[in-house]
């Protein structure tokens, strides 16, 4: 990992460097963008027999081998798994749900005048598609992240996506309940989402993580649907002044070896950490391909010169996933996917088994959103529910908002309810 001093000397470099990652979703989407356009459009004309080549291309589908998952495949494979894995799944999948059922919005009435009700309902959306990754890494993890707050949410059809499901993945389907799986992958899959084929019908919305390829094509795709977030390849950052080197470098090097495109930084104003935390973290990575490529690529310490800019520099990165030193620090807290906090909380038990969704902002999108939540499943329905007397008070207000705005239409509608219908 290099070092970057924000000091004097240092500074020109540091901002340049904050700058470029500051821009790093727009940039890295943009290279991939014109490929993944074809791919998609491929979808779009050719429908499964365009999807099946790609799959075959990409995925490595065999000719003969059917583009969906039967329920027999998924209970072979949970079958096929062990005790302790089966036990690990489903303490995950607990924690998942439970959570998801606290971050469930209420529905609610008020009168806010005298005859004028106001509220909301709640509704779950119809269809969802749910990308579950699998070009470098199975992940069934993410299948639980992704399918169970959607059935939290009353999500009547959940599809699931995953270029060439493992025997794990599988398995997860089958404890999440999963009644349509698809296998298939990349750009090509969130086209068939989109779009829709001879044999997959199109979604209301794409929910979860992917490569560079996956987010490009969910962001193409929210033309026509509804999109999560841009959930691309994992961001680290560690701000720390207290903090336990070893444990800082090893989260560091476990999210770089998710992707080559893995952004991992340590944040501090602490010399003897920052130094610490680089030598140890080259030491971890150098028995992993991935990370070692990812750390010697992005792989960054910034040392500055107060704790005051440790913080700024942490917000204007707004990261995937942080990790501080203590609750206190979250009152400084303002862009981030998740938090996690202390010495005993190595993100990767986030990944797994605490319960928030692993499912995050990437690309800087931590300014705007958080993880997925069962919300991004639902639907707020606001209602406005009027008595006669409610529109007897309210009513000439509107008419005199109407009249400025010169909608005379408005006001009329207004004026004929308050008559009982009559002009
Ligand atoms: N942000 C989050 O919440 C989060 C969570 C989990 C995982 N992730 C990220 O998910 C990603 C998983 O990536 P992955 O590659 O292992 O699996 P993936 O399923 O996301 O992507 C694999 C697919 O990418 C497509 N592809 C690969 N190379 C291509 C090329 N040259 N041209 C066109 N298409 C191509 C193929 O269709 C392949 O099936 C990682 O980047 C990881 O960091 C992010
Ligand atoms: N760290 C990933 C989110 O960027 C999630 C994950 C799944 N499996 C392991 N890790
Ligand atoms: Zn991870």
């Amino acid at each position: 990992m290099r070092i970057v001093k924000t000091t004097e000397r240092g500074a020109k470099d540091a901002e340049r460097l904050l700058r470029e990652l500051e821009q790093r979703g727009a940039v890295k989407t943009a290279e991939v963008e014109p490929v993944v356009r074809k791919i998609m459009e491929r979808v779009r004309k050719d429908g499964d027999k365009g999807l099946r080549k790609l799959a075959e291309k990409f995925d490595g589908l065999q000719e003969k081998q059917p583009l969906r998952v039967t329920a027999g495949e998924m209970l072979d494979a949970w079958n096929a798994t062990s005790p302790e894995l089966q036990e690990a799944m489903r303490t995950a999948a607990e924690n998942i749900r439970s959570f998801a059922e606290q971050q469930k919005p209420d529905e609610w009435f008020t009168e806010n005048t005298p005859g004028v009700t106001v509220g909301q309902i709640v509704r779950p959306l119809e269809s969802v598609g749910c990308y579950v990754p699998g070009g470098r890494f199975p992940l069934p993890s993410t299948l639980l992240m992704t399918t169970i707050p959607a059935q939290v949410a009353g999500v009547e059809r959940v599809v699931v996506v995953s270029p060439k499901p493992a025997r794990e993945t599988l398995a997860a389907a089958h404890l999440a309940g999963v009644t349509e799986m698809y296998r298939t992958g990349g750009a090509q899959a969130v086209a068939a989402l989109a779009y829709g084929t001879e044999t997959i019908n199109r979604v209301d919305k794409i929910v979860g993580p992917g490569n560079l390829y996956v987010t490009a094509a969910k962001v193409i795709a929210s033309t026509e649907c509804g999109i999560d977030m841009p959930a691309g390849p994992t961001e680290i950052v560690v701000t720390s002044e207290t903090g336990n080197a070893e444990g800082i470098a090893a989260d560091l090097v476990a999210q770089a070896e998710h992707d080559p495109e893995t952004l991992a930084v340590f944040v501090t104003a602490n010399e003897k950490l920052a130094k610490q935390v680089a030598e140890l973290a080259h030491k971890r990575a150098k028995g992993n391909a991935l990370a070692k490529v990812s750390l010697r690529a992005r792989g960054t310490v910034f040392l500055c010169e107060s704790v005051e800019e440790t913080h700024a520099i942490t917000n204007r990165l707004a990261p995937e996933h942080l990790t501080v030193d203590a609750a206190s620090d979250l009152l400084w807290v303002r862009n981030a996917g998740s938090v996690f906090v202390g010495n005993f909380a190595p993100q990767s038990m986030g990944d797994y088994i605490s319960g928030p969704n692993h499912v995050l902002p990437t690309g800087r999108v931590g300014r705007v959103r958080g993880g997925l939540s069962v919300t991004d499943f639902l639907k707020v329905i606001t209602v406005q529910d009027y008595t006669a007397a409610g529109l007897k008070t309210l009513g000439p207000k509107a008419i005199a908002l109407a009249t400025a705005e010169g909608l005379v239409a408005h006001a009329e509608s207004v004026r004929v309810r308050m008559n009982g219908g009559k002009r």
